[in-house]
C-alpha cells in the first residue's frame, strides 16, 4: 500500500466513511488522532525505553515472566524458520522478554521490534500489544492496519495475558518484519498465540494459588489433564479467589462478568466436598460438571498442595480424595486416617469389604495421594488373563489394583507371583470380599503371595452398619444434574433396607429415583423395591452388634433392616448375650 493511500484511507474512516478496515482498527485509527492527537503523516520511529526503566518494568513484571519464560520458548519453536519474532510485552506495552532471530537484529531494533520497545497505543498508534491492551482481546493488526507509515510492513498478532484476579498483566505478540499480504494469513499465528497466553495463564494461576484447590475445565474430556481451556482456584468455602480469562467464557458465556468471590455453586451443580471425586482417580469422562444454563463441562480438581503433608484426624478435616470417603461416622474416620498415614508408604494395601462397600473407590484415593502421573492398572482376579499381566509388567510405574484376590487361581497366584518379582515399582493394593475373608477362602492363596498382598488390612463397613448414611444419600443425590430431595418418608424407607450391595446398590435405586420423579421430591412411589438380601448368612447374629451399633440401639429398625419382626431382634439379641442399649 501506497502513503497516501493509507494517508487518505484513515482520513476517509475519520469522516465516518466505510472501507472494509476492521471496526476494531477503524476504532483504534479514531482514538489515535481525537484521543491521542497523533498524524499519520508524521514518521514515529520506535520508543525504546531507558535500560534503567527497562530494569524497572521487569522487575515488576518479574513472577509473570519467569511463567511466561517456559511457554515463550516452546512458542519460539512452533513458529522457528518462519522469521517471527515474539515479544512480551507488560501491561503498560512495555517489551520485556524477547526471543527473536539475532541475524535480524539491527531490522528488528529499527522497528521496535526489541526489548525495551514501547508499543502503548497512545504512543506507537494502533499496533498488536497497543490495541489488545486496550480491547482486552487477542488481535491482529495486520500491515496497513497499522496507523503509523513507519509500522506498515510489519503483522503483529497479540494475545492478552490476565493475571489470576482477572487484570490485563501482559501481552503475549509475535511478529514478522514482512509478511504475505492476506491478513488470513496470520490465523495460525492468532491460534498458537492465544493458546500459549492460555496455558502462561494456567502456569501462572497454579504457581499462586499452591494452598487452595484448583478446579479446571474443558469442554472435552481427551485434553482435560494434558490441555485444559480454563480454571479457577477455590478457597475452602468454595468461593473463587483466582481464574484463568477462560473461565469466563466457560462459567458465564453471557458476560456475566465477576466471577472473582462468587461461589462456585452458583455457576455449577458441585460444592467444594465434591472436589475430591474430580482428581486423578476417576476417568476424564466420568468427571462431568453441571453448569446452572444446563451445559456439561469435563472437570480435573487439584488438591491444595500444603494440606497434603497435614495428618489431620478428622474425616471432615481431611483434604484430597479421602474427605468423602465417609461422612460422620467415626469408624470410617478411622480408616481414612490410617490409610492417609500409609498412602505415602509403599506398604501393600489388602482392603476387605462386602461387594460396593467402596474398597475400589479408596483404593483409586490412595493413587491419587501418590505420585502424580502414575497409572492405575487393574487386574480382575476372577478373568485373569496372561496377555493382561504382561502388559502390566511391560508397562509405566504406579499403582497395581488387584480386585477380589479370593478368586485367583493357581495359575493365577503364579502369574501375579512373577509379575510382583520383576516389578518392584507397583504399589499394590488389592480388594477381596468380605465374606471370603470369612469364610477362610484366603487359606487357599500361597503364603508367599498373601504376605505380600496383605501387609495392613483394611476393613470396610457394609453400607447397613454405617452411621453416615443419610451423608451418603445426599452426597449421591448431589450427583445429579436435577435439583432433588428425598422425602423424609422415602428417606426412612431407604434407611431401613439392607442393602447388600452396598454403596453400588444404593447409588443405583437414587439414580432410578432421580429418573422417574417428576417433581423435586422423591417419594415413596419413586423408589425401586428393596432388592432382597443376596447372602444368607448362615449365622445373622455375627453382625447383629455392629448393625445395633450402626442404628442406635433402635430395635424396630434393626428388626426393618433385616426383615424381621422385632421379637425374632430381642431373640436374637438374648442368644447372643446382648441386652439393653448401649
Ligand atoms: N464414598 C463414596 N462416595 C460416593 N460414591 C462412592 C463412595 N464409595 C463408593 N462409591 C461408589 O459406590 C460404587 C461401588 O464402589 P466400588 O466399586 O469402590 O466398590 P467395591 O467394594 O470395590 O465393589 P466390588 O467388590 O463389587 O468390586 C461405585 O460406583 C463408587 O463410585
Amino acid at each position: 500500500m501506497r502513503d497516501t493511500e493509507h494517508v487518505s484511507e484513515i482520513d476517509r474512516v475519520l469522516k465516518g466513511q466505510e472501507t472494509g478496515r476492521d471496526e476494531l482498527v477503524s476504532e483504534s485509527w479514531r482514538r489515535c488522532v481525537q484521543t491521542y492527537g497523533m498524524d499519520p503523516t508524521r514518521p514515529e520511529p520506535a520508543h525504546i525505553v531507558t535500560e534503567q526503566q527497562l530494569r524497572e518494568h521487569q522487575e515488576q513484571s518479574e513472577r509473570l515472566i519467569a511463567t511466561a519464560r517456559s511457554g515463550l520458548r516452546t512458542l519460539f519453536k512452533q513458529v522457528a524458520g518462519q522469521n517471527y519474532v515474539l515479544l512480551l510485552a507488560d501491561a503498560k506495552g512495555i517489551c520485556v522478554d524477547f526471543f527473536g532471530d539475532p541475524r535480524f537484529e539491527e531490522d528488528l531494533r529499527r522497528a521496535g521490534l526489541y526489548l525495551g520497545s514501547d508499543w502503548s497505543e497512545d504512543l506507537a498508534g494502533t499496533c498488536g500489544v497497543g490495541s489488545c491492551i486496550v480491547t482486552g482481546e487477542a488481535v491482529t493488526i495486520h500491515q496497513g492496519d497499522h496507523f503509523g507509515l513507519s509500522h506498515t510492513p510489519l503483522s503483529c498478532t497479540s494475545a492478552p495475558i490476565f493475571d489470576t484476579g482477572g487484570n490485563l498483566a501482559a501481552v503475549l505478540d509475535v511478529s514478522l518484519l514482512r509478511s504475505p499480504s492476506p491478513k488470513s494469513t496470520q490465523n495460525l499465528a492468532m491460534n498458537l498465540v492465544k493458546a500459549s497466553a492460555r496455558r502462561v495463564e494456567m502456569a501462572n494461576l497454579m504457581a499462586m494459588t499452591r494452598r487452595e484447590w484448583v478446579l479446571r475445565f474443558s469442554t472435552s474430556a481427551e485434553f482435560l489433564e494434558v490441555d485444559p481451556e480454563a480454571a479457577v482456584a477455590l478457597d475452602d468455602s468454595g468461593h473463587i479467589t483466582g481464574m484463568t480469562h477462560g473461565a469466563l467464557e466457560c462459567l458465564a458465556p453471557s458476560g456475566a462478568a465477576e466471577l472473582i468471590g462468587t461461589r462456585i455453586d452458583q455457576h455449577m451443580d458441585l460444592n467444594i466436598d465434591d472436589l475430591p471425586d474430580l482428581m486423578r482417580g476417576r476417568p476424564p469422562e466420568e468427571r462431568v460438571l453441571r453448569l446452572r444454563d444446563g451445559r456439561g463441562l469435563y472437570g480435573h480438581a487439584i488438591a491444595p498442595q500444603s494440606a497434603r503433608v497435614s495428618r489431620p484426624q478428622a474425616i471432615g478435616a481431611l483434604s484430597g480424595p479421602l474427605r468423602n470417603f465417609g461422612g460422620p461416622d467415626p469408624a470410617l474416620a478411622q480408616i481414612a486416617a490410617k490409610v492417609d498415614r500409609l498412602a505415602p508408604t509403599q506398604v501393600p494395601l489388602l482392603l476387605v469389604g462386602e461387594t460396593g462397600t467402596g474398597k475400589e473407590y479408596l483404593a483409586r484415593a490412595v493413587h491419587v495421594l501418590g505420585p502424580s502421573n502414575r497409572a492405575f492398572h487393574t487386574l480382575c482376579c476372577s478373568a485373569l488373563r496372561k496377555e493382561k499381566v504382561d502388559g502390566i509388567a511391560e508397562g509405566g510405574a504406579g499403582t497395581l489394583f488387584l480386585r477380589g484376590i479370593e478368586d485367583l487361581d493357581d495359575e493365577g497366584q503364579a502369574l501375579i507371583l512373577a509379575l510382583l518379582e520383576t516389578r518392584n515399582d507397583l504399589r499394590i493394593i488389592a480388594s477381596a470380599r468380605r465374606e471370603a475373608a470369612d469364610s477362610g477362602t484366603f487359606e487357599a492363596i500361597r503364603p508367599e503371595l498373601y504376605f505380600r498382598l496383605a501387609g495392613s488390612v483394611i476393613s470396610i463397613p457394609p453400607l447397613r452398619h454405617r452411621k453416615d448414611f443419610d451423608w451418603l444419600v445426599d452426597r449421591l443425590l448431589r450427583r445429579s444434574p436435577k435439583d432433588v430431595r428425598l422425602s423424609p418418608a422415602a428417606r426412612a424407607e431407604l434407611g431401613s433396607r439392607q442393602w447388600p450391595g452396598n454403596i453400588r446398590e444404593l447409588a443405583t435405586a437414587l439414580e432410578i429415583a432421580m429418573a422417574l420423579v417428576e417433581g423435586s421430591v422423591i417419594d415413596l412411589p419413586d423408589l425401586p423395591p428393596p432388592s432382597g438380601s443376596i447372602h444368607s448368612k448362615t449365622d445373622p447374629d455375627d453382625d447383629l452388634e455392629a448393625l445395633l451399633d450402626a442404628c442406635s440401639w433402635n430395635m424396630s429398625l434393626v428388626a426393618r433392616r433385616l426383615g424381621v419382626n422385632r421379637s425374632t431382634i430381642l431373640r436374637r439379641m438374648r442368644k447372643a448375650g446382648l441386652s439393653g442399649k448401649r
